[in-house]
């Protein structure tokens, strides 16, 4: 018999970091390591990139085949501003993809290049979540800390940096940054937000490096490239254009892998790439799983104890929003009578929710060239997909059915099928395919619920005016 062969895939998300020991052959989870991340409250979101490394190497750790492992790999959150000094230590937290406080760059960006221009160039109308942004943002209220910075990375980039001494990237998350293009990093853009371009990390794609000594893996095990955590989930699914995924964690996310390039100049639709050689057109929300446990534990009622009927509409911006692009939104109800239940409320604030991701499901699609078919089911992951209410409001609201995988952590698998590749020479997302890691529950389509959807896209436009900037 053939020894085991062992990869591990590494998911550092917003809330905690995740690791997965996986038999390459098989597919099978061999060991799990998790840890948390402390992430600011109040004034911006924000998170020490040294403490990501230390929760990387508990979870890593944590799986008991660190020493085993023939290659790793890292997913992140996507977008973050890490800013290294001349010795490579960070000048400051990291600015994190749902701080809101870079939404005025963001929109001097569009009212400088032109939405169109910016969509053409870069794939995407950058929001406030854009590390083009973030950079813009820190120079014009932190110019000493910005002049100290020597170096710009993603938070997987930081990771992979910290795993091999390599300054590499890969093109799924650097499309999230604003100044990336497929022919490389657009230097007028990096001239008008004054970043020197060497600051920023190779784009490489397969192998980054190996692990130098010191860190929780053996010295010389393989390190690929790694990607942002929606590109890994997507490779973690091994899914192919035109199959629609929807993700509930701290951010709700819906793409699909898709062959033409996305362009969206409303700002809606992201254009990204994926880790491979396709596009990861994506509309993402800042309010999701968190939005509505907050709304549950304010009601002081368990998440899943939700009931039906009402008229209450919730939009439950409670962090602003980016889709709709409304940065300084706060959270809205509307709609309450003296019969109106604890639980009906909790169930709005599930649909609220629900009906910002899906209401730009069908754009995204169309983004990538692809033809909505609304019998092609939902693939359903993250961990709001773990839950019924969760499960039952997408079926309702959707009229899809809906697939949800038995793996749950999608991001580790595609960063473990991305350490894989460089073992089997395989395609990671063929890696995917080949240990099923999509199989799993298809849930048969409800009926539409066509008036409760209507009712929170009417709410939204009445609410516009409480939601721009005081
Ligand atoms: N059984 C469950 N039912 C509903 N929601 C859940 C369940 N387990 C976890 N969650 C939600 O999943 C969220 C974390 O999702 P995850 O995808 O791991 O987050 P991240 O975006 O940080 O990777 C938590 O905020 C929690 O609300
Ligand atoms: O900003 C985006 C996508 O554009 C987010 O999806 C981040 O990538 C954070 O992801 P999670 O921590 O919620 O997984």
């Amino acid at each position: 018999m053939s020894p085991q062969r062992v990869v591990i895939g590494i998911d550092s998300s917003t809330q905690s970091s995740k690791a997965l020991a996986v038999d390459v052959d098989t597919g099978a989870i061999l060991g799990e390591g998790r840890a948390a991340h402390v992430v600011s409250s109040g004034a911006g979101r924000q998170s020490d990139p040294e403490q990501w490394w230390q929760a990387l190497c508990v979870a890593v750790e944590g799986t008991g085949h660190a020493a085993a492992a023939q290659a790793v790999s890292v997913g992140g959150q996507q977008h973050g501003l890490v800013t290294l000094d001349a010795d490579g230590a960070p000048v400051r937290p990291a600015l994190l993809w749902n701080d809101v406080r870079s939404a005025g760059q963001a929109a001097s960006l569009a009212a400088k290049y032109g939405a169109d221009e910016l969509a053409r160039r870069t794939g995407s109308v950058p929001t406030a979540a854009f590390t083009i942004a973030k950079w813009m943002w820190l120079r014009e209220h932190e110019p000493a800390a910005a002049a100290r910075v020597a170096a710009v990375r993603l938070p997987h980039d930081y990771l992979t940096e910290r795993l091999t001494g390599e300054a590499v990237t890969d093109r799924g998350d650097a499309s999230g940054t604003g100044w990336w293009t497929p022919e490389g990093y657009d230097t007028e853009l990096l001239r008008g937000a004054e970043l020197d371009p060497a600051m920023l990390p190779r784009v490489v794609s397969g192998l980054a490096g190996t692990v130098r000594a010191g860190g929780p893996l053996a010295e010389g095990t393989k390190v690929a490239s790694g990607t942002g955590d929606n590109m890994a989930a997507a490779l973690g699914l091994g899914v192919r254009p035109g199959t629609p995924v929807l993700s509930l964690g701290t951010s709700g996310t819906v793409y699909a892998v898709s062959r033409a390039r996305p362009q969206d100049p409303t700002g809606i639709v992201a254009g990204f790439a994926d880790a491979l050689g396709n596009w990861l057109p994506l509309a993402c929300t800042l309010n999701c799983t968190q939005a509505v446990d907050k709304i549950a534990e304010l009601l002081g009622r368990d998440r899943e104890a939700v009931e039906p009927g009402g008229e209450a509409v919730v939009l439950p911006f409670l962090d602003g929003e980016r889709t709709p692009n409304l940065p300084h939104a706060a959270g809205l109800l509307y709609g309450l009578r003296h019969d109106t239940t604890a639980g009906q409320l909790l169930q709005a604030a599930y649909d609220g929710t629900a009906a910002a991701l899906l209401g730009a499901l069908d754009d995204v699609l169309r983004a990538g060239g692809e033809q909505p078919d609304p019998d092609v089911p939902l693939l359903l992951i993250g961990g709001g997909a773990r839950g019924t209410a969760w499960r039952e409001t997408i079926r309702r609201l959707s009229g899809r059915p809906v697939l949800v995988p038995a793996a749950a952590e999608l991001v580790a698998l595609g960063a473990a099928a991305q350490a894989a590749a460089l073992v089997t020479g395989e395609a990671p997302d063929e890696v995917s395919r080949r240990w099923g890691t999509a199989q799993g529950e298809l849930l048969d389509p409800l009926p539409r619920d066509v008036e409760t959807v209507e009712r929170i896209a009417a709410t939204l436009p009445r609410a516009e005016p409480l939601f721009t900037a005081p």
